[in-house]
């Protein structure tokens, strides 16, 4: 299908943040892994998060959606079991495979993985050397290091190591199983820890569902920066322990908000974001200081992001080792913004549903946009025209490009994935006047 921008009325106003992806992905499987019944209030229901929903229930928690989406309840998993009858179908969800591997590795039977053909390209090998050491007993069936992949039970915990330098999935799934294993875990990430801020989140979980953590990787380490890269120590140790039930609220998404916000600065206006918390541990919070230092004017409440802009963006230089979802939303702000943006520090992002770095170049190019490729990010000079952009089936390159058709006639072939992560993203953007078309 292709996405368009249709009209334009009423700039800006004041809308609610979906709820964070990687925070339901999070609740549910730890949910699921609790003794007693959940609640976890306002999840986002979609079709990544649905994916950690079916994949749950299939290890046996039950789990009930209110009819208005407001609320999961959960009962956790009394003994571990795969009931499926065949491969479990994980779709496009990279969170649900990464952290279910290593929760499968605790149950009691053989479980398999597979997805989409996005999901059948993401790297999995290091997650598979990485449980190895713990008992994790698992093949890549293709022997390619990708889905699917048979795990076997076997994941008993102890101590292991991984490189930090491809996706923090894997030292989140290896903490989350990890945590209620026969023995607890040690894990010490080595070299370059990319996406740390995403293990902050998933500590900041286990804690909530009542996980003592021995050492926390950041509040042992006052000083260090969660959005900076300075932390030294990158072991983790977790005595083993019980999940504890309870009721949880999912904060908003700053990944999916950075498409709001960057609308109302591209167009020029006001909007407000609510359900944006100022002490979140969401690394993406950086698009909040990107947009500042393109030109707009950002004021944060405790709870609400407040961007007003002329219109003008300029250039900017940025890392994105901490917030690689960013790359597209900063791509196309780049590309309409006066001079020069550089981005660097997100080589992980040729690991996502698509190479992000080669994909934003390629479309970025079509738009007649000039784009030098580096090996970790993007040189982009302001300035693109009309034209034709696909997605290549990528939630995050769909909804970023649309804000290309702020300005300019643009049509997004496969432009209706955006319901991977931000399912109501055309109703959204309609509160704050802009009124896409999706058609065939
Ligand atoms: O754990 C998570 O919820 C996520 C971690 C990040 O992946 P990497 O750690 O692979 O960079 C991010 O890109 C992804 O969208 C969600
Ligand atoms: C990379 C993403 O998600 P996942 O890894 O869960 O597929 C994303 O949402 O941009």
């Amino acid at each position: 299908m292709i996405l368009k921008v249709k009209n334009l009325s009423n700039i800006g106003g004041v809308v609610k943040a979906p709820p964070s992806k990687s925070y339901t992905h999070r609740a549910i499987i730890i949910a699921s892994l609790a003794d007693g019944n959940s609640i976890l209030h306002d999840p986002l229901i979609s079709e990544d998060t649905i994916s950690s929903i079916d994949a749950c229930r299939l290890f046996g928690a039950e789990i009930d959606l209110s009819s208005d989406n407001s609320y999961l309840k959960i009962k956790g998993i009394e003994k571990i079991e795969n009931h499926s009858k065949g491969p479990i179908d994980l779709k496009n969800s990279g969170t649900t495979l990464r952290i279910m591997t290593s929760v499968a590795g605790l149950a009691q039977n053989e479980t398999i993985f597979t997805g989409d053909d996005s999901l059948k390209s993401r790297p999995m090998q290091m997650l598979l050397d990485g449980i190895k050491p713990l008992g994790g007993n698992t093949i890549s069936i293709l022997k390619n290091g990708k889905p699917p992949i048979a795990i076997k039970p076997g994941f008993v915990g102890g101590k292991s190591f991984i490189n930090g330098n491809v996706s923090s999935q894997f030292i989140s799934s290896i903490l989350i199983a990890g945590a209620i294993s026969e023995k607890g875990i040690e894990l010490e990430v080595k070299g370059d820890f990319i996406s740390k801020s995403y293990v902050a989140m998933t500590l900041d979980v286990m804690e909530k569902f009542g996980i003592k953590l021995e050492t926390d990787l950041f509040t042992k380490h006052p000083d260090c920066d969660l959005v900076e890269k300075k932390c030294s120590s990158t072991s983790f140790f977790i005595k083993p322990q019980k999940y504890i039930a309870t009721d949880y609220v999912i904060e908003g998404d700053y990944s999916s908000a950075s498409y709001l916000l960057g609308a109302i600065a591209i167009l020029g206006g006001e909007i407000k974001v609510k359900n944006l918390f100022k002490d979140s541990k969401q690394g993406d919070k950086l698009i909040l200081a990107i947009l500042e230092d393109m030109g707009a004017e950002i004021t944060v409440t405790d709870d609400s992001v407040t961007l007003k802009s002329e219109g003008n963006l300029k250039g900017v230089n940025i890392d994105l080792h901490n917030a690689p979802d960013l790359l597209p939303t900063v791509s196309v702000l780049g590309a309409m913004a006066k001079g020069k943006t550089t981005i660097t520090g997100v080589h992980h992002a040729r690991f996502k549903e698509t190479d992000r770095i080669d994909k934003c170049a390629e479309e970025l190019t079509k738009l007649k946009c000039e784009v030098e490729e580096k090996e970790d990010g993007l040189i982009i000079q302001g300035g693109v025209s009309s034209g034709t952009v696909n997605s290549h089936d990528d939630h995050r390159i769909a909804m970023a490009f649309s804000l290309i058709g702020l300005k300019h006639e643009i049509a997004i072939e496969n432009g209706n994935v955006f319901s991977v992560s931000f399912p109501n993203f055309i109703e959204s953007m309609a509160e704050i006047g802009v009124e896409l078309d999706l058609f065939n």
